[in-house]
C-alpha cells in the first residue's frame, strides 16, 4: 500500500473498515450473485500505487413513502442513534461517511428524501446520478408495499444503472411469521425490479450495519469497475473522481432542528 493510502485509511473508523466482501440478506433470492469484489477491483485496490482509487466518492439515494424509517436507517447507520419521535424531513437531508474498503479509501454522500408529496418536486431534484438506490419500506404497514415499484422507477430514471436496494424497516413491530409472509412478497417485487432485498430494524439495529455495509460494497465494486473498463487501466489521474457538474449551496431548515446543506449534484 502506497504512503499516501495508508494514512488515508487510518483515518477512518474500524467500524467502517471492509476488507471481505458482504454477504446478502438472502444469497438464494439476490439479483446480486457475487460473493466477492471483482478480481480487476481487488487487483486495482491492490496495485494502484497512486492512491487515485481512493479518490471514489459515490451518491446514495434513499426514497419510500411517509414515515416508513428513511432517516431513522440513516441515522442508526451513520450514528448509532435511533429516535422513536416522528419529525418529517423537509426536502432532502444530506449526510457523508467515510469508509477504507480493501484498504482504499471511499467516500459515501447520503441523500435522505423526505416522503411528503408536498416535496416530491424537491427531492426528485436529487435523484439525478446516483450509484445507489434504495427503496424503504415499512414491513408493518402493507400500503407501503402498493408503492415500492413506483418509488424505485422514479429514483432510477435519471441515473445509469445504479445499485438497487429494497428495504424493509420497522422488523421489531411484526412477528417472525408475518415478516416473512412480507419477506416472500417483496423478494419477488425485488427481482422483477432488479434489486437486493433486506429487512432490518433501525430501532434495535438488527441487519443495518450488514445491510450498509453490503450497500457500499457492491456500490465500490460497481464504480471502480466501471472506472476500470471505461479507461481501459487504473492507473490515471481521473481515476476515482466524479466531476461535480453543478454545485448548490442551498440551505434547508429541517424540522429534525438541523440546517442541511444541499450541493454537489453530479
Ligand atoms: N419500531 C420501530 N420504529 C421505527 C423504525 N424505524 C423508524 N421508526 C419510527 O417510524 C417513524 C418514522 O421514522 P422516520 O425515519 O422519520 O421516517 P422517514 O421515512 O424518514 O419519514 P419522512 O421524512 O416523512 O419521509 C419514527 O417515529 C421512527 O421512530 C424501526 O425500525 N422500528
Amino acid at each position: 500500500m502506497s504512503a499516501t493510502r495508508k494514512i488515508m485509511a487510518q483515518n477512518v473508523p474500524s467500524n467502517r473498515v471492509i476488507s471481505t466482501f458482504p454477504e446478502a440478506y438472502d444469497p438464494l433470492t439476490t439479483i446480486y450473485k457475487k460473493s466477492n469484489f471483482h478480481p480487476k477491483v481487488k487487483a486495482a485496490c491492490s496495485e494502484n500505487r497512486t492512491g487515485t482509487v481512493g479518490l471514489k466518492i459515490c451518491k446514495a439515494v434513499l426514497v419510500g413513502d411517509v414515515a416508513v424509517g428513511k432517516t431513522s436507517l440513516v441515522n442508526r447507520f451513520c450514528h448509532d442513534v435511533f429516535d422513536r419521535d416522528y419529525k418529517a424531513t423537509i426536502g432532502v437531508d444530506f449526510e457523508v461517511e467515510k469508509f477504507s474498503i480493501l484498504s482504499t479509501p471511499f467516500t459515501l454522500q447520503i441523500w435522505d428524501t423526505a416522503g411528503q408529496e408536498r416535496f416530491k418536486s424537491i427531492a426528485s431534484s436529487y435523484y439525478r446520478g446516483a450509484h445507489v438506490v434504495i427503496v424503504v419500506f415499512d414491513i408493518s404497514d402493507e400500503s407501503s408495499i402498493s408503492s415500492i415499484s413506483r418509488w424505485m422507477t422514479d429514483a432510477t430514471a435519471s441515473s445509469d444503472h445504479p445499485v438497487k436496494f429494497i428495504v424493509g424497516t420497522k422488523k421489531d413491530l411484526v412477528s417472525k411469521a408475518a415478516c416473512q409472509a412480507v419477506e416472500e412478497r417483496v423478494k419477488e417485487i425485488a427481482l422483477s425490479l432488479g434489486a437486493e432485498y433486506w429487512s432490518v430494524s433501525s430501532k434495535t439495529g438488527e441487519n443495518v450495519q450488514k445491510f450498509s455495509f453490503r450497500c457500499v460494497s457492491l456500490t465500490f465494486d460497481a464504480a471502480v469497475l466501471r472506472e476500470i473498463e471505461s479507461n481501459g487501466q487504473v492507473s490515471q489521474k481521473q481515476i476515482g473522481t466524479i466531476k461535480m457538474e453543478r454545485e448548490r449551496t442551498d440551505m434547508y431548515e429541517t424540522r429534525k432542528g438541523k440546517m442541511k446543506v444541499t450541493c454537489c449534484k453530479t
